[in-house]
């Protein structure tokens, strides 16, 4: 049978706006119909660095990134072809040792605060969505997140906050909603959600 090319849906955000909310939902909607692919995997491995150089990066330039990385993997996707997904270790701020092995799915599903900047992975989404949060509600969903699930302490939280993550947005994150197809003011907005999963439906039927 011939290989159909994967649709690829960008979720973008700042930390906190509700992304992996959204994306999460879409998930459990369809189930191993539609593949995630988190942004965050592809940080840069520092394994040339200490942990206590580790932590002081900026995490928010794209830089950060390892773009080229992603951009082979998601032609290969588009070619039909299994890639191996890095993944990510927040508490030693480095890549983890484990691949994760990605199917090329019909629809793909690719979630982070910068998905939407670099022009060629822009290139490469069908959809684009960015989810908007109010900056004080981001910080604090931030710190309960980063606190349980991310090895984080408050004070590490804040000073990374008010250092890179605040002005890193503006300048990269933020501007970025204007290429955006679908603009919600949360994760958990019911008619954008709709919205995005008529679109998958339809999709799968076709
Ligand atoms: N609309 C919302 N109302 C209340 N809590 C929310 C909402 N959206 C997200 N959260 C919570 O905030 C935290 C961060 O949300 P998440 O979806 O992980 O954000 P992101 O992926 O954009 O960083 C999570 O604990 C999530 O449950
Ligand atoms: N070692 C790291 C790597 C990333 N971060 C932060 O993660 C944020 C992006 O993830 P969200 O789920 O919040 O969108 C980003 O703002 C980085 O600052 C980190 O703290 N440490």
């Amino acid at each position: 049978m011939k290989h159909r090319m994967p649709v690829i849906i960008g979720i973008a955000g700042g930390t906190g706006s509700g992304k992996s909310t959204f994306t999460n939902r879409l998930k459990d909607e369809f189930k191993d119909q539609v593949t995630v692919i988190y942004h965050d995997n592809y940080y840069r491995a520092h394994d040339e660095l200490p942990f206590e150089e580790r932590k002081l990066l900026n995490y928010d330039h794209p830089d950060a990134f390892e773009t080229e990385l992603l951009l082979r993997h998601l032609e290969l996707l588009k070619a039909g072809k299994t890639i191996e997904c890095p993944t990510y270790d927040y508490s030693r701020h480095n890549r983890a040792k484990e691949t994760m092995r990605i199917e090329p799915g019909r629809v793909i599903l690719l979630e982070g605060i910068l998905v939407l900047f670099d022009s060629r992975i822009r290139d490469l989404l069908d959809i684009k969505v960015f989810v908007d949060a109010d900056a004080d509600e981001r910080i604090l969903r931030r710190i309960l997140r980063d606190t349980k699930e991310r090895g984080r302490d408050v004070e590490n939280i804040v000073d990374q906050y008010l250092t890179t993550v605040k002005p890193m947005h503006g300048l990269y994150v933020e501007p970025t909603r204007a290429f955006a197809d679908i603009i919600t003011n949360s994760g958990m907005n019911d008619v954008a959600f709709d919205l995005v999963r008529c679109k998958i439906r339809e999709i799968l039927k076709a």
